[in-house]
């Protein structure tokens, strides 16, 4: 059967199903519950107003065998306030069988064929649908009719008003996320993502097209009637999708594809695409409203703030790339889009949202704030959220944040300001405004400050650099005006990086040491250079204070420093050379070498070969994991002793020999430590 106007008609030619009507099913257990839940989904899906209410009403129950089917047509709305069909495919494995809905020239075909779950698929009931020819198995819905009534007490909303209560919701609602129950803060901003593609000189004259063009224009009404404010931007998305080689792919490619080029392209081969993995969008122009140009912004946006009509992944990406067998999810197709969005943000958060956009230019704002004079409780409300977006910023934002947290007049904000940058942006430039800061807050300030910017710990990437290339002008122009203290400051925690690293290149062997030791000296000799006097013979204090490898730093350290070296640095590395040279020098039948190891029985044996003053040569049956300690301590120390597995019997023998150029190169290095101290005593 099926209706023809006003008609029931049955023809098997336009549908061929078996058909239990409404009053001969029941539908009972937890049915309702599921059927409210599904319908919560329905009403937003179908763009339902909010004050309308939603009922379903079963209409009947079909099987689909084989060869059955239910040709293209347009259920007739019997009832005055139905909208819409619901179907409901029970669990029931069949092929074949799928619903496909059309609507405007657009084509869906949904497929349920699932043995444990129930689908529900809804369409307004003038979208033209069919089920395809079932072809094995049974395919069992249930029908419902989908009414639409008003509530009577609620008047027929605006629309425009509708909008601006949504944008408002918007802001208003802390965001959620699936994974994590942490407490979030309401979206900073909302973003439009429109349908057609523009340059910046188009979207900065307004030249809108299509829906654009009433989309932007009601989202700016709804803006300003729910205190927003507005940008036309400009941005990439890329979306990370998971893939599935298709296996036919690698022939048809070997076959057809003379073509490199084409390769590595989307259409030449073919994948499963399976699941979005990640959206990522980010904005890198806007043009805001009422503001003379456009701006260039670096703005990431969360999935949290953006919605869409047309959804990125049905719009042709500018560029995609397959990776195969690489990466945490397996295979993943890359797909990058440009777009174009309206952002809307609340006026009370302009500040915050435009420098999440432009950081450095919201700082120079604010500087300019301050510098003219503006009431200092806004300005720390606004440095406040600056605070958070420091970790990850550039360099460049030194100047700017020292003269803003001098005029906040607030040492906690400064300091939570300043502390997130490091002290490698320091430069001379910045001596003055530094100095300025400093006298401000006081002394105990700026230490914390400092020892942030330079944490201990031995050398970081960049500060050996920075020492040797910066620290001499910043503290010329601190001294300049005045700021001795602070170079006292930064001088100390420079020398307690430093003197870390040095008591960790003491712990090596000698060739490994030396090579530390000299990565030491262009930072040791800026140090010296910077330090007011005082300091320097701590530094060297200290020196003198360290075992004997330290002549590695001291010796070429006072050769830099040449006239400039402290007495002191001098006195102690001739002290160290003397001591070398007084000493008998070796005889020819000793061999002994002096070292201590561990303490565990290996290096004890070990320890009595080096001692022993004529044995040149240890055969030693050793288990290969204590091979590999005897090894390991041979190595880090770099003992003048070749080692050498035989890998003859149970267990194998290793092999130690004495170097038999021991004599010789003690007497190089006799040799040119008598030069060195004939060098520090100036003869
Ligand atoms: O079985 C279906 O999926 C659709 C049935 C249908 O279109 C109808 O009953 O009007
Ligand atoms: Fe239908």
């Amino acid at each position: 059967m099926f209706g023809l106007g006003e008609e029931t008609l049955t023809d098997t030619s336009v549908r061929d199903t078996w058909e239990l009507t409404a009053d001969q099913v029941r539908l009972g257990g937890t049915w309702d519950r599921v059927l409210d839940d599904a319908l919560v989904e329905v009403h937003e899906g179908l763009g339902l107003p909010r004050g309308a209410r939603l009922r379903a009403e079963l209409h009947a129950l079909l099987v689909y065998g084989p060869d059955q089917f239910f040709a293209p047509h347009q259920d007739s709305e019997k009832d005055d306030e139905m909208v819409a069909t619901l179907v409901v495919s029970l669990p029931s494995v069949h092929t074949g069988g799928e619903l496909v809905v059309s609507h405007g020239g657009e084509t869906r075909t949904y497929r349920h064929a699932d043995r444990h779950a129930i689908g529900f698929t809804a369409f307004y009931a003038d979208c033209v649908h069919e089920v395809r020819p079932v072809r094995s198995g049974r395919r069992v819905t249930l029908t419902f009719n989908l009414l639409v009534t008003r509530d009577s007490e609620e008047t027929e909303t605006d629309p425009d008003d509708e909008l601006a209560r949504l944008v408002g919701e918007h802001f208003a609602t802390p965001v959620t996320r699936g994974w994590s129950d942490k407490p979030m803060p309401a979206p900073d901003r909302l973003v439009v993502l429109l349908d057609h593609q523009y340059s910046e000189r188009g979207l900065a004259a307004g030249r809108l097209k299509g829906r654009d063009v009433e989309w932007v224009s009601r989202l700016r009404a709804a803006a300003a009637q729910a205190g927003c404010l507005s940008a036309l931007a400009l941005g990439e998305i890329r979306q990370t999708w998971s893939a599935y080689e298709d296996d036919r792919s690698w022939r048809y490619r070997y076959d057809d594809d003379e073509d490199d080029e084409e390769y590595d392209d989307e259409e030449s081969s073919s994948y499963d695409v399976g699941e979005l993995i990640e959206d990522e969008i980010s904005l890198g122009w806007w043009k805001r409203a009422g503001v003379g140009s456009g701006e260039r912004i670096g703005l990431g946006v969360d999935e949290s703030e953006v919605c869409a009509v047309t959804p990125t992944a049905s719009l042709k990406p500018y560029q995609s790339e397959y990776e195969g067998y690489m990466g945490n999810y397996g295979n993943t197709l890359d797909r990058w889009y440009r777009r174009a969005a309206i952002v809307l943000w609340p006026t009370a958060r302009d500040f915050i949202a435009r420098a999440e956009a432009d950081l450095p230019n919201a700082i120079a704002e604010l500087d300019a704030r301050l510098n003219g004079g503006e009431d200092l409780h806004q300005a720390r409300a606004d440095a406040r959220e600056l605070v958070g977006l420091l970790g990850a910023c550039g360099t460049g934002l030194l100047a700017p944040l020292l003269s803003v947290s001098y005029a906040l007049d607030d040492a906690d904000l400064a300091s939570d300001l300043l502390a997130r940058l490091g002290g490698e942006e320091l430069s001379a430039d910045h001596a003055a405004a530094l100095a300025a800061v400093a006298a401000r807050y006081g002394h105990s300030w700026t230490r914390r400050l400092i020892e942030s910017w330079f944490p201990a710990g031995g050398y970081r990437h960049g500060r050996s650099e920075w020492v040797s290339d910066a620290l001499p002008g910043l503290a010329s122009a601190l001294l300049q005006v005045g700021a001795i203290s602070v170079v006292r400051l930064v001088s100390r925690r420079i020398w307690t990086g430093l003197s870390v690293s040095v008591a960790a290149a003491l712990t090596a062997g000698p060739r490994s040491r030396a090579a530390s030791l000299a990565s030491l000296v262009g930072p040791a000799e800026a140090l010296f250079r910077a330090a007011e006097a005082e300091l320097v013979e701590e530094f060297a204090a200290s020196l003198a204070a360290s075992g004997d490898g330290v002549l590695d730093l001291e010796l070429p350290l006072a050769r830099r420093l040449g006239d400039d070296a402290p007495s002191s640095l001098i006195d102690d590395a001739a002290r160290r050379l003397e001591s070398l040279l007084v000493a008998a020098p070796r005889p020819a039948d000793d061999w002994s070498i002096a070292w201590s190891g561990c303490g565990c029985d290996l290096c004890q044996t070990l320890e009595s070969f080096l001692a022993d003053a004529h044995a040149t040569e240890l055969d030693w049956p050793l288990r290969t994991d204590r091979r590999q300690h005897v090894h390991q301590r041979i190595d880090s120390a770099e003992l003048p002793v070749t080692h050498h597995t035989m890998r003859k019997g149970r267990p194998y023998t290793l092999r130690l020999v004495k170097q038999p150029d021991l004599h010789e190169r003690e007497a190089a290095q006799r040799r040119q430590a008598a030069a060195d101290l004939a060098w520090l005593r100036g003869e």
